[in-house]
């Protein structure tokens, strides 16, 4: 899998063929292997260029052989053998040139890359590190501070700032492989040994040590109990104080302990179940491959509030007019402005000029007559969005899908007021939503299969990680927060604190607690729809509301804090105290604390000290149990779309995979039996009773999460 050609009569050129992204699989390093000593042999060739089919250099290692028992010539080897060797080695970078691709591309003496190519050392977002020389041979090249920047984060870099960071040695604004062939033309013959990255001195620079400390707190801040970032500064301070030789040994103890992680597992698994996701497939029998998406050029959203504003926003940075509508003048201008605003500044901080000619504002829905689609982003509310609904029908043409931002309404009941049901999906995004990656797209029992396939093209287009699912209360990610949010406060009136649940779950790996999240959100949002969902009323008792409704536990906390109009930080209090309304540094507060051990007292609850493991269990099983019955109801296709919806719009710790992915971990017996567990605690809150799925799965020996699908589709054929 790498071709070999004797090119301008002294190069050989070494192809890896290995497509979608050339991959380094054990038959790519054997034939790179096979090729390299070739080309040492052939006395006609007097230099080597390393190029990629399809114009991709290479996507670094093949991350499926990961999970398998590996074989074939190891990299590290490999590609010293291209370092050492006696002719000029070049990289001709085209496409990508990430992890082991760069790092074989490190062990060139010479690299070349075209102007839309792509560089880095992504190995840290897959639970590993840069372990075929990368962490030794980058500082060696372009000083530590910039090495570990690159290697902490994984971040990708342009051609351009490769060249500026002394990366690649030429930018070509053709073919790379053309303008490597000149420079190994021009450098036969030259000495070697100053090219050879593993020959330089280990990379001292002033403070090296401190350099290297602050990078270390700050990825311990940033990753939150990820093991890899902190093991990528490890190696790359052995590279500021080690010779080669003893720095690799040090990348390679590292590596073992991390190649072996429960860490690398789930990040791995993500990495694939984010690809997967997008291979949709709906219960008919529709799918991704068999499906046409229609072209969208126009398309319409209604309501600038935050939620309008944001897709209005990723719609048009993706090349896609827009016609925004609002119903209000006043709106309509505190929109415009803001759109305006953002799309601004995305322009400079990308150097370009805003694309402000692809937008309208208007109060008129007769403008949006030739739209393709509409995105309706209007207030949560049922009667608002039908009357939105079938004012739309008037106008729109008769082809024009029409899409609804609801987080949770029924779809179905949406697209009945329409005059074309096959064309109504939900396109649920996440706030802010031109920053959140995740869209979860909505079929109906009438969505047809090409209005799915529309609303996940175009997600994809706005870039973002689009996951089809059923319709149902919540779908599937507010479907489950509403159990992982019942735990939490139950835990509240059990004895713990807004703190210790927080602290638990941050030291879990979430970036924010759930109680600071909901301050975030807003407490009002859920107010408004335990309100309109019947949960409260008139009757509910206001000095002592029932911790008793429609048949199960019900805790009425979060509606006395919004009664003392304790929104979260819009309000500046909720679960935590804000400086100011709007300010973001949540602070304990005394008040809670006491409101907490007057509600406990008022209830005759004698609090009890919860531990982290606890509230780590009740959230993290809570969600899993639920996914398991979303996996039987069909409303997710498979654990990996759960996990997926849980990585990019709950903020799931991804080194800990997703919550099927960390039942599975953890064992769906350990799982199983905690549900039991506090489920006999707690009879009177049914969703912590172990789902069917999760015992057929530990009945049938708990098998990976990879067969779950077979099992549920066995589990569907027996009911
Ligand atoms: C030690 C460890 C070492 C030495 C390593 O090198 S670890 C690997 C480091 N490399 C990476 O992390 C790169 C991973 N890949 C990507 O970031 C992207 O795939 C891409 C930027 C290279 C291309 O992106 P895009 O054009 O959007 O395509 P997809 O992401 O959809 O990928 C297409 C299919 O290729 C499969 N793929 C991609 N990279 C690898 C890989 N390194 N090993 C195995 N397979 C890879 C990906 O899963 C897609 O497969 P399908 O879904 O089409 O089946």
């Amino acid at each position: 899998m790498a071709r070999y050609a004797r090119v301008k009569g002294s190069i050989a050129l070494i192809t890896l063929t290995n497509p979608p992204v050339n991959a380094l699989s054990a038959a790519v390093r054997r034939g790179i292997m096979e090729s390299v000593s070739r080309a040492l042999k052939d006395e006609q060739v007097k230099a080597v260029v390393f190029c990629g089919e399809n114009e991709k250099f290479c996507g670094g290692a093949d991350i499926k052989e990961f999970s398998g028992s590996m074989s074939g010539p190891p990299l590290v080897p490999l590609i010293h053998s291209i370092e050492a060797g006696e002719k000029p080695m070049v990289a001709a970078i085209e496409g990508v040139a990430l992890g082991g691709g760069l790092e074989l591309a490190l062990g060139c003496h010479y690299r070349v890359a075209n102007t839309k190519a792509c560089l880095g050392l992504p190995e840290v977002t897959l639970g590993l590190l840069p372990a075929a020389g990368g962490t030794q041979r980058l500082p060696r090249l372009i000083g530590i501070p910039a090495a570990l920047e690159l290697i902490t984060t994984g971040r990708h870099v342009s051609a351009q700032e490769a060249l500026q960071l002394g990366i690649v040695d030429q930018v070509a604004q053709g073919s790379a492989v053309q303008a490597a062939m000149e420079l190994a033309l021009s450098v036969i013959g030259q000495p070697l040994n100053p090219r050879r990255l593993s020959l330089r001195a280990p990379v001292w620079a002033p403070d090296v040590d401190g350099v290297c400390d602050a990078a270390l707190a700050q990825v311990k801040q940033r990753s939150r109990g990820a093991m890899a970032p902190v093991a990528c500064v490890q190696a790359v301070r052995a590279a500021a104080m080690l010779p080669y030789s003893k720095g690799m040994e040090r990348e390679r103890q590292l590596m073992d302990t991390l190649f072996r992680s429960g860490q690398a597992q789930a990040m791995q698994y993500a990495f694939f179940a984010q690809r997967n996701a997008g291979k949709w497939s709906l219960p008919n029998g529709s799918q991704w491959n068999n499906t046409r998406a229609r072209d969208v050029q126009r398309a319409g959203v209604i309501g600038l509030g935050t939620m309008g504003r944001g897709i209005a926003v990723s719609l048009v940075k993706a090349g896609i007019s827009v016609v925004a509508i609002e119903t209000d003048a006043k709106q309509l201008e505190s929109g415009k402005k803001a759109v305006t605003a953002m799309l601004q500044r995305d322009a400079q901080r990308r150097g370009v000029s805003p694309p402000l000619h692809l937008l309208t504002f208007t109060l008129s829905f007769h403008q949006l007559r030739d739209v393709d689609l509409v995105i309706e982003a209007v207030f949560e509310d049922m009667n608002l969005k039908k009357r939105v609904f079938s004012d739309l029908c008037k106008v729109l043409r008769a082809n024009s899908l029409i899409c609804t931002n609801t987080s949770g309404l029924n779809v179905d009941e949406l697209a009945a007021v329409t005059d074309r049901q096959p064309l109504v999906v939900g396109m649920h995004f996440f706030a802010p939503a031109h920053v959140m990656k995740l869209l979860e797209v909505v079929y109906g029992a009438r969505s047809s299969p090409e209005a799915v396939a529309t609303a996940m093209a175009l997600g994809k287009r706005i870039e973002k990680v689009c996951v089809a699912v059923g319709n149902c209360s919540g779908f599937v990610g507010n479907r489950m927060l509403k159990l992982y949010l019942d735990q939490s406060v139950y835990m509240l009136e059990e004895g713990a604190t807004p703190e210790q649940v927080d602290q638990a779950l941050e030291e879990f790996g979430f970036a924010m607690g759930i109680f600071k999240v909901s301050d975030l959100s807003g407490l009002d949002v859920g107010w408004r729809v335990r309100k309109a969902s019947g949960l409260i009323g008139p009757d509910v008792d206001p000095v002592k509301p029932s911790r008793w409704r429609l048949g199960r536990r019900y805790c009425p906390l979060p509606d006395m804090l919004c009664q003392q109009g304790r929104f979260g930080q819009k309000t500046g209090r909720g679960w935590y105290l804000y400086d100011s309304p709007g300010s973001k540094e949540a602070k304990s507060d005394p008040e809670i604390q006491t409101f907490l051990e007057d509600y406990r007292r008022k209830y005759g609850i004698i609090p009890r000290r919860i531990t982290s493991q606890e509230v780590i269990e009740r959230c993290a099983f809570a969600l899993a149990n639920e996914g398991f019955r979303i996996l039987e109801d069909r409303i997710a296709a498979s654990p990996e779309d759960i996990d997926v919806i849980y990585l990019f719009g709950y903020g799931w710790p991804r080194h800990r995979g997703g919550p099927m992915f960390y039942a599975s971990q953890v064992g769906l017996s350990v799982v199983l039996e905690k549900l039991e567990h506090y489920h006999r605690i707690h009879p009177d809150v049914p969703s912590l009773e172990p789902s069917r799925l999760l015992r057929r799965l530990v009945a049938e020996g708990s098998p990976p999460i990879q067969q779950w699908k077979s099992h549920i589709k066995n589990l569907r054929s027996h009911l």
